[in-house]
């Protein structure tokens, strides 16, 4: 078993200042004045409004802190937590391929571009060397909790398993299954072979991580085009099995693939009533792209509860431009959060998606007269927060500040050192203005640290 993050912490971790995060999907809590208090073993105990500094040390002196300890930071103007961004579909292997391919329509960018590179993961060593670079890079950017596809080798996704234990970040890791529609160099070698390394990878997460406080196994068909019916069956039992595990797959993302889809699988109308028959439709169903829906597929995936992984660069930059129908999404109350598909996109940031994502709400916009207004910067930033901990079922624990979860957070700096290239904070902003700078403007430079259950990973 590895030894826990936080085993080392053993003072509480005080805030005071401005701390922001989502109450619904349009309405955020801009908190001034706010005091946070993290316990040692990473949960928030405490969050009150309106402490004036004066009554800090009283409020402090339960948990043996004061304003002078190493444990408490004074957020001055301009800076302010926020909860972690969570990355609802990532390609941890294609990590050094991002950019790639773009042009190219799903199947040849799959087969030119993407296959020959995760490839290469049959090398421990080279799975070691840009697993750390890929979890590093993104918890520099402020994912604290990642949905991570590996390649489709047992010990290369071990080892991105164990990376993400390491340093700490919160993450799902699947072995991906994929056994047809792909060359011999890269395809499972049967579905006994697919369906057995997926258990041994389930096995050998529950030792790594036996009470998922950081570190989940993930059910990861790549998608129907790639996994014959023995392999999407096989998977449906583990799940059902195995209750605590999600599952991830692509879902109506091109119609190329919807197309190969249907020639492949001609029993199924659509790809919800494919998915459902094998047993991987459920609330811990996490599906990328869904962006070719019809009432149909929608209303099913609202029924059972399945969870929308938003990938607005990817859906627009590699082949078609691919609007995808969020404003239906929230307006159902449906689960969707934002994935950077780092790989498939060109930008491995969750900022960089919430304002792709804004610029697809802008085409559907356009492509619905109207109907379907743009997101607002409260919507984009409750898709990369608390958006995403719902599409994870991760909501209970990560998402807001609230007293009871852990403390995911991005503390956020507009000014001095750490302003980046980040639109100039001016002495008239308001709290509102400078949170619409770090959105629309900010990047990585802002993030100043990256807290996952209360330890700071960055
Ligand atoms: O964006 C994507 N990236 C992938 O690796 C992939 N595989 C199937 N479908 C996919 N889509």
């Amino acid at each position: 078993m590895a030894t826990s993050p936080n085993a080392s912490t053993t003072d509480f971790r005080a805030f005071h200042g401005t701390l922001i995060h989502s109450v619904t999907s349009a309405e955020i809590d801009i908190i001034e004045n706010g005091l946070l208090v993290i316990a040692p073993n990473g949960k928030i105990v405490k969050l009150e409004k309106g402490i004036a500094q004066g009554d800090v040390n009283d409020q402090l002196s339960e948990y043996g802190l004061t304003a002078d300890s190493p444990s408490f930071t004074s957020l001055p103007r301009g800076e302010f937590l926020i909860p972690g961004f969570i990355d609802t579909h990532n390609h941890a292997p294609q990590w050094t391929q991002r950019g790639l391919g773009r042009g190219k329509v799903i199947m040849e960018w799959l087969n030119k571009t993407t296959f020959p590179h995760e490839a290469r993961f049959a090398d421990p060593e080279y799975a070691q060397k840009t697993y750390g670079l890929c979890v590093g890079g993104f918890i520099k950017q402020g994912v604290t909790t990642a949905s991570y596809y590996g390649s489709l080798h047992g010990e290369a996704t071990k080892i991105l398993a164990k990376v993400c234990m390491e340093k700490g970040q919160r993450a799902f890791v699947g072995k991906c299954n994929m056994n047809q529609s792909s060359p011999d160099y890269y395809k499972d070698a049967s579905a006994e072979e697919s369906l057995s390394v997926t258990e041994d990878f389930i096995a050998y997460v529950r030792k790594l991580d036996p009470t998922s406080e950081l570190v989940t196994a993930i059910l990861t068909p790549r998608f129907a085009v790639a996994c014959d019916r023995d392999v999407l069956g096989g998977l449906g039992k583990i799940a059902s099995k195995n209750p605590d595990i999600p599952i991830q797959t692509h879902f109506n993302e091109t119609i190329q693939e919807m197309e190969i889809t249907k020639s492949l699988f001609p029993e199924f109308d659509n790809e919800s009533d494919l998915y459902e028959h094998f047993g991987l439709l459920n609330s811990r169903s996490v599906l990328a792209h869904c962006i070719y829906m019809d009432e149909y597929d929608t209303g099913r995936l609202e029924t059972l509860e399945c969870g929308v992984a938003h990938c607005p660069v990817s859906n627009t930059t590699s082949g078609n431009f691919g609007v995808a129908p969020i404003r239906e999404y929230l307006r159902r109350d449906m689960k969707v959060g934002l994935g950077t598909d780092s790989g498939g996109g060109y930008s491995s940031s969750i900022i960089d998606a919430m304002r792709q994502a804004f610029v697809v709400s802008k085409a559907r916009e356009l492509n619905t007269n109207g109907e379907d207004k743009p997101l607002s910067i409260n919507e984009m930033f409750y898709l990369a927060t608390l958006g995403g901990a719902r599409v994870c079922c991760l909501d209970d624990k990560i998402g807001t500040f609230a007293v009871g979860k852990d403390f995911d957070a991005l503390e956020i700096k507009t000014m001095g050192e750490h302003s980046g290239i980040i639109t100039y904070v001016e002495d008239y902003d308001t709290t509102e203005d400078i949170f619409e700078k770090f959105v629309m403007s900010g990047d990585d430079r802002n993030i100043a640290r990256v807290f996952v259950k209360g330890r700071s990973i960055k």
